[in-house]
């Protein structure tokens, strides 16, 4: 709440306008009740004609019109006030989301991060939509009520401060009891949009292992569980707007009563009097019961702030950059990587004590057993996760103290799966590229990574739709846009993930070949699982178990490392001896 209020508070210029129209709404009920107690007191007990009443008349339906589009601006304020502290939110949480290391992208659900960024921060909406501008109202209106009663009924202004306190005391009271309820509500809603996404992403494995029907179970469970909370939260809210009806009624007749004995019994104060308080007591009244209401809604905001605020603060592995802008000037860089260490977290798997000078120009590959941390090493050289320990040299500048543009501008990264993203296939091509890429330079690069021909079979060629929500594409044909985007590139450091392995022949040749023309003028590392790849190395690094265990070429593995010539004699299908 207090975060909430402080993001609203900070809104200086919107917070000053809700005062002023606050203050004018305030006006606007009290002119319009005098209004309308003369127009009622002149005709009926005064005996004035309509002709006098004619004018008043007017002014009211002005006072009203006014007060409407008080109500209007009020409400237009509170709505923009919400706009800005979501967009603040949202920048916040898509800054700490892209920030995030690989490693840390990869922790949690992501149906449950969408959920934060997209329902979560949505929630806040009532929070300054209705929660605030009713707030301001509140500090002001009744206090103008209550000083027009004093003026022309002390008596009625002792009631109602007296009953008055009664509905702030019940309102916490209900927020107390349900602050619990609310924020089980969005913790039952967070969960059930993470086990909806997952499930939906993964709907291909759950039904070739049978288990699409237990899954449906799984949300049917998560989506009435959110439904009972929902219907417990709803059940307070309807409970508790009862209450403060039934303070609010009994406050009223309490004054009805009040003014009704000494108009008619004493005969102490005027129908004018009387009427005047008989109209603006329930007014009085009402803005603080919509407090009430406001504030009810106010605490889904508050319990949703709480989650984004959890996420927010979540600590996470950054990697981190520096401010010096690498220039290669094209050429290949040369990396030292000295004693680096790095681990997935406590007992998890670790990296240690890598060493090694890769020469500009060279072409290197991590090779060794499945698990032996091949991939991990080469994330690290990438920038996509940090060293626990050591350093990199890029060119002789250290990793850390380079910006992160200047180096993703010189690494090209290609993987066994690559990204689509959903859009055309020119336009996943573009991704590769500087913002004043032609469409030329575009279809030149797709020609190289061999896309021609599936753009000549499909309708709309480069200017098919695919990714999500739309054309699915092979593995071979999502490699070649992949190739294409580095193709466009053009970096000076080239990581591949072995992306030729269990594509066809033909596509596998189309890219080998793309592949080596890109190497040409890049320094090149390969996380190697072919043997043909990694005997064409000119250095191997053998891992094993997070460790180099050796390095050299092919030939100097084979007379130094027993365990290199057994995975060589295994690759070959041969027995080790
Ligand atoms: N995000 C992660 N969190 C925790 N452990 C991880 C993570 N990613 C990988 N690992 C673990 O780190 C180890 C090394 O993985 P890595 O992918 O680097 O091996 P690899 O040599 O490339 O294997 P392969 O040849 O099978 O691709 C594995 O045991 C793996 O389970």
């Amino acid at each position: 709440m207090k975060e909430l209020k402080r993001l609203a508070f900070a809104q200086k210029t919107h917070m000053r306008l809700l005062y002023i129209l606050a203050f004018l709404y305030g006006a606007a009920i009290i002119a319009q009740a005098w209004l309308i107690v003369t127009v009622v007191d002149g005709v009926f007990l005064q005996n004035e004609t309509i002709s006098w009443a004619l004018p008043l008349l007017l002014i009211l339906l002005a006072v009203f019109t006014v007060r409407t589009m008080i109500a209007h601006f009020t409400n237009r304020t509170g709505l923009k006030m919400a706009g800005h502290v979501k967009k603040q939110y949202r920048e916040m949480l898509v800054k700490k989301f892209t920030g995030n290391s690989l490693q840390a992208s990869g922790q949690g659900q992501s149906g449950e991060k969408v959920s934060v960024l997209l329902d979560g921060v949505d929630e806040i909406d009532s929070f300054y939509s209705h929660y605030i501008p009713q707030l301001v109202i509140t500090y002001i209106v009744p206090l103008m009520i209550l000083v027009t009663i004093f003026i022309v009924n002390p008596y009625s202004g002792l009631i109602l401060i007296i009953t008055a306190p009664f509905i702030p005391f019940c309102m916490i009271l209900i927020g107390k009891m349900t602050q619990k309820k609310q924020d089980e509500q969005v913790e039952k809603l967070t969960a059930f949009s993470g086990r909806f996404l997952d499930s939906l992403q993964g709907l291909a494995t759950l039904k070739l292992f049978g288990r699409a029907k237990k899954q449906e179970q799984v949300i049917e469970d998560a989506s009435l569980n959110f439904r009972d909370s929902t219907m417990n939260v709803l059940k307070v809210a309807f409970l508790s707007a009862l209450m403060l009806e039934f303070i609010a009624m009994l406050s009223v007749a309490l004054i009805a009563v009040e003014v009704g004995l000494r108009l008619v019994i004493y005969q102490s104060i005027t129908f004018f009097t009387a009427f005047l308080v008989l109209i603006l007591a329930p007014e009085f009244f009402n803005l603080l019961k919509n407090l009430g209401t406001a504030f009810h809604s106010g605490r889904g905001s508050v319990a949703s702030a709480g989650r984004i605020r959890e996420e927010l603060d979540r600590e996470t592995k950054h990697v981190s950059w520096g401010k010096d802008v690498l220039n290669t000037s094209g050429k290949p860089p040369e990396l030292v990587m000295r004693n680096l260490s790095f681990s997935y977290g406590e007992d998890r798997f670790a990296l240690s004590g890598i060493s090694a000078t890769i020469a500009p120009g060279d072409r290197i590959a991590a090779a060794g057993a499945s698990g032996s941390g091949k991939t991990t090493l080469v994330h690290i050289l990438a920038g996509l996760l940090d060293p626990d320990e050591g350093d990199i040299l890029i060119s002789g500048h250290e990793r850390s103290t380079i910006t992160e543009q200047s180096w993703f501008d010189e690494v090209g990264y290609l993987s066994q799966h690559p990204y689509l993203f959903s859009g055309t296939i020119a336009e996943n091509i573009m991704l590769g590229a500087g913002p004043d890429v032609t469409r030329e330079e575009v279809l030149r690069a797709g020609g190289k990574a061999g896309l021609d021909p599936v753009a000549e079979a499909l309708d709309n060629g480069y200017d098919t739709f695919v990714g999500e929500g739309g054309r699915g594409l092979s593995g071979g044909e999502k490699q070649r846009v992949a190739l294409a985007r580095v193709f466009l590139k053009k970096p000076s450091l080239l990581l591949f993930d072995e992306p030729t392995v269990g594509l066809d022949l033909e596509t596998e040749q189309i890219l080998q070949r793309s592949l080596n023309e890109l190497g040409d003028g890049a320094t090149v590392i390969t996380v190697a699982h072919r043997l043909h790849t990694i005997k064409h190395a000119d250095l191997i690094l053998f891992m094993n178990n997070g460790k180099i265990a050796d390095r050299g070429t092919h030939e100097d593995l084979l007379k130094s490392s027993a365990d290199y010539r057994q995975m060589v004699y295994a690759h070959q299908g041969g027995e080790s001896r």
